[in-house]
């Protein structure tokens, strides 16, 4: 295996499932090979899942993530940031906690963005308590972004072993999406994600299949007109520049198994067209990818998971996932030095 430097792990929302999954991918690590990562959180928060879980795991705070490597054999390397404004509450989100969250995100993408981290790996967010802490952004994905400087389009990918799917838009309410869903979005994030595919997946020439937003793809605009006045266009503009992309598909009859073998990823116009499909395919193996950024973050495809934090059931096998694609994305850019 080539050496890549460490992930860098965020802890994401300290009240959900954040803390325990780290623990859980730490004792993994041995049988599932994992690459060495650090977990970006005060400390206390991971001494408290130890203590709530009853697993007996070595901590080591580090100073410098380059001591990472050294230390995760034996030990969780820790690079400890400032505690919470108020105590945690297991199974709660609370805007109190924001500032850990998001100084998390944004040391790891310093990490990453100076090299000294491979990618960010992030657990996952509770939204609505970042909304009222003053969070300006939907999620990570236009967070993270923003961090990384001013023209970057972030595109969302989802995968799995069966499927991958980008939704063209995002966290926007479905009444939103009509006017959001434009020529130009559509051709930006296609000619992304063909070249993410590229690069990071190694499929040479990228399939991509564009889903409808109507019923039967618009049923030759009696059922809606989009796929005719915006869809059709941006489709043609993309084959004329060379990429292989179909649609708009009735999205109903994409997802079968075997229509699934006529494409490599498929783009929905909206976020549940998009995240249905992979997310009921295989839920736990699932992993969401942030394309177009200048560094590689990747995340479990899971959420916080209040409901059942703090019992010990939550299943790491996500989080595994997505720390394992972030190598591999990491391994391949540093052999093909791409
Ligand atoms: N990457 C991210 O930061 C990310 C991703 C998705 C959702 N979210 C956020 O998470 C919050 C909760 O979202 P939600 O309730 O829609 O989805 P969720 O994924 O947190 O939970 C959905 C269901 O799946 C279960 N589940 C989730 N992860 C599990 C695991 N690892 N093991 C076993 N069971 C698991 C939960 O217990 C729940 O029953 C929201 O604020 C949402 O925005 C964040
Ligand atoms: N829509 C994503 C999902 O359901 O998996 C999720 O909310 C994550 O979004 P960010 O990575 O932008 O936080």
């Amino acid at each position: 295996m080539t050496k890549i430097a460490p992930i860098a792990l965020t802890i994401g929302e300290p009240g959900g499932i954040g803390p325990e999954l780290s623990l859980k991918v730490w004792l993994r690590r041995h049988d599932d090979g994992l690459a060495p990562f650090c977990v970006l959180a005060p400390l206390g928060i991971l001494e408290n899942a130890c203590r709530e879980h009853g697993k007996n795991v070595p901590l080591k705070v580090i100073s410098d993530i380059a001591e990472t490597a050294s230390v995760f054999d034996h030990a969780l390397p820790v690079l400890a940031i400032a505690d919470a404004e108020s105590p945690v509450v297991t199974g709660i989100a609370s805007a109190s906690t924001a500032n850990v969250v998001i100084e998390s995100i944004t040391k790891a993408v310093d990490l990453a963005r100076n090299g000294a981290a491979s990618a960010v790996v992030t657990n996952p967010i509770q939204k609505s308590a970042l909304y009222a802490a003053g969070f300006k952004h939907p999620g990570h994905t236009e967070f993270l972004a923003e961090l990384a400087g001013p023209g970057t389009i972030p595109v969302m990918m989802l995968a799995n072993s069966k499927l991958r799917v980008v939704p063209l838009t995002i966290h926007i309410a479905l009444s939103d999406v009509m006017n959001s869903l434009t020529p130009e979005l559509i051709i930006e994030q296609c000619e992304i994600t063909a070249a993410a595919l590229q690069r990071d997946f190694g499929i040479a020439n990228p399939r991509l299949a564009v889903a409808g937003l109507n019923p039967h793809a618009g049923e030759d605009g009696t059922m809606g007109t989009e796929e005719q006045t915006i869809m059709a266009p941006a489709i043609a503009t993309l084959r004329a520049k060379g990429l292989d992309v179909i649609g708009p598909m009735p999205a109903d009859t994409m997802f079968h198994e075997e229509a699934r073998t006529n494409y490599d990823v498929a783009l929905c116009p909206y976020h549940d067209q998009a995240l249905i499909p992979v997310k009921t395919l295989d839920f736990h193996g699932g992993v969401n990818v942030t394309l177009g950024l200048p560094f590689i973050r990747t995340s479990p495809d899971h959420g916080t998971a209040l409901n059942i934090a703090g019992q010990g059931i939550a299943r790491p096998d996500s989080l595994i996932a997505a720390l394992k694609m972030a190598a591999e994305m990491a391994e391949k850019r540093l052999l093909t030095g791409a």
